[in-house]
């Protein structure tokens, strides 16, 4: 539970005094409470983690530049810092309710309108942020390919050698990554992304408004974000039809959403573990051998 220094803490921030904490459970990486003041609720994330501070510090200004954008809600951030050791996060708290077909229709053309946004002619983010709890490479490039073969399979392909998760003899060589996912991409003109789209990382609140948490932002390929969505299981197809009426299918999509899904899986086989290692392995030799 929430210290009684880091209590009161918040409770200056907010301005109010503070009835009542419950924890909310959801979340692998952080401490998630709701707050209660006596006149609304809050939601809190507290982690005591050496990399905590820079995590939140870049999930606020993830948040903050899909708020920017005025194309899809988030939650209002109302404080980040450190207290007595523990970092923290502290929100708006978006209560929420079971999706219908018509939210995540909303939700498809929002994060099209999202993904409209100009953001200007190179791939990547102004800082480096974080994937779940690893970090995630932005460096800029013109390129789209340079960037997702450099910034996103180069350093997850390394990490899952360092973590002996792979074997030098399965990873391919930078020149043959970057010569197989070449004739895959079209011309490509950066979109700012979510960056970690799966299904516990939208809210839809009680007025049916999507709301966007957690993201991994950066200027990249749409795509990417659609491809995470269809990680596990999808979002239905009212979502997808939304979505395309703002982005028509494209020739090829097929095979670069399981390229893209790529990433995904070599962040999971970081995280954990050995049951990613088929999937990883299958993309791996379609694409690369
Ligand atoms: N602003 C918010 N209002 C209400 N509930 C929220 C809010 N943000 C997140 N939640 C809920 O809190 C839980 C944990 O949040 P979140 O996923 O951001 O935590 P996390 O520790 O970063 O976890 P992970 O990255 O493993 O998903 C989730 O179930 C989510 O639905």
């Amino acid at each position: 539970m929430l210290s009684s220094g880091l209590k009161s803490h918040l409770g200056q921030i907010l301005e109010s005094t503070i009835q009542k904490v419950e924890v909310v459970s959801g979340g692998d990486i952080s401490k998630a409470y709701c707050i209660y003041t006596p006149t609304q609720r809050f939601f809190c994330k507290v982690n005591n983690s050496a990399f905590a501070m820079e995590m939140f510090i870049a999930e606020k200004d993830g948040i903050e530049i899909i708020g920017h954008s005025k194309t899809i809600s988030v939650p209002q951030i109302l404080g980040c810092g450190e207290f007595e050791g523990n970092c923290f996060l502290l929100m708006e708290f978006i209560e929420t309710k079971k999706p219908t077909q018509k939210d995540m229709e909303t939700f498809g053309h929002q994060l099209a309108q999202m993904h409209s946004f100009p953001v200007g002619d190179s791939f990547g983010w102004k800082q480096n942020n974080f994937i779940g709890s690893l970090p995630q490479s932005n460096t800029y490039h013109t390129e789209w390919t340079y960037f997702y073969v450099h910034e996103r399979l180069v350093p997850q392909l390394q990490m899952g050698l360092d973590k002996k998760l792979l074997h030098f003899n399965e990873v391919p060589t930078e020149k043959s990554l970057l010569e197989g996912c070449k004739g895959f991409f079209p011309e490509i003109i950066p979109a700012l992304l979510h960056g970690d789209l799966w299904s516990g990382n939208y809210l839809i609140s009680n007025e049916g408004i999507p709301y966007l948490i957690d993201p991994a932002v950066y200027y990249g390929h749409a795509e990417v974000d659609l491809a995470m969505t269809r990680l596990f299981g999808g979002f239905g197809t009212s979502f997808y039809n939304a979505y395309a009426e703002h982005f028509p299918i494209t020739k090829g999509v097929g095979e670069r959403t399981d390229l893209y899904q790529l990433y995904y899986l070599l962040v999971h086989l970081n995280l954990f573990g050995r049951s990613y290692y088929p999937s990883v392995m299958r993309l791996l030799r379609r694409y690369f051998d």
